[in-house]
């Protein structure tokens, strides 16, 4: 498999994920810059974590519009899974591959901390490896990582099985106490009708070794691997 981890002035999380895909891939990810017009061959696009210039204007909202997206959305649109990992997954909805937004968290402040999420669907690339319903710990680190679609859309993404990730209790109930952000419905992440886009704002890539505090994030990589190669 051969994967290309987008880089944005602001990112901070690319050479997290270019980490946690070597350990997967066995060879490192190429790391395409912004500027970039043209993506090399590749099977799977990571628009990884970070603050893409400096988060002005919002969170993702200028990143979408630079010229390496164009590539990014040509590529998701002919089939190519696209992993967009909190800003990325920002990124994603400003560029229009995924339904919503992301808003200031509820309580208008900063969160990082771990969380706990329900895989809602092992039916993707993404999610292969994780058994449906299981729980998992992962990092979030955002300050506008608040999911907001209109009814409409996030009935639609329920009844069609897109949510791939709801923010729970240990114990896996989805009660209001486990939402850190006020996010729609619990929902942590999304995938877009083909389920071959996933957007989350939880942070795979830093619990996916044991040097990390855990390995939570393992099996995400670990099932690109398997899927696309
Ligand atoms: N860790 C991240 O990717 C942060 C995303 C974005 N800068 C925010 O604060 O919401």
């Amino acid at each position: 498999m051969k994967a290309a981890v987008i880089v944005f002035p602001g990112s901070n999380c690319d050479r997290d994920v270019a980490v946690a895909l070597e350990a997967a891939m066995n060879h490192p990810p190429i790391m395409v810059w912004h500027r970039d017009t043209e993506l090399p061959p590749v099977d799977l696009v990571v628009v990884p974590g970070g603050f893409s210039y400096g988060d002005y204007l919002r969170c993702g909202a200028m990143a979408a519009h630079s010229p390496i997206m164009r590539e990014v959305k040509a590529k998701a649109e002919s089939g190519t899974p696209v992993l967009g990992i909190c800003n990325g997954f920002q990124i994603l909805t400003e560029t229009g591959l995924l339904p919503g937004a992301l808003i200031r968290n509820a309580g208008l402040k900063f969160i990082c901390k771990d969380v706990f999420l329900r895989v809602e669907t092992s039916d993707s690339p993404f999610t292969r490896k994780y058994e449906t319903g299981s729980v998992v710990r992962l990092p979030i680190a955002h300050a506008e990582g608040n999911y907001f679609a209109d009814t409409a859309t996030l009935d639609r993404l329920e009844g069609e099985g897109r949510v791939a990730f709801r923010y729970v209790t240990q114990g896996g109930g989805a009660s209001l106490d486990a939402n850190p952000n006020g996010a729609a419905r619990n929902i942590a992440g999304i995938f877009n009708e083909n389920r071959r886009v996933l957007g989350l704002m939880p942070h795979p890539e830093r619990l996916a070794e044991d040097l990390l505090g855990g390995t939570d994030g393992k099996p995400m990589f670990e099932g690109l691997v398997e899927a696309l190669s």
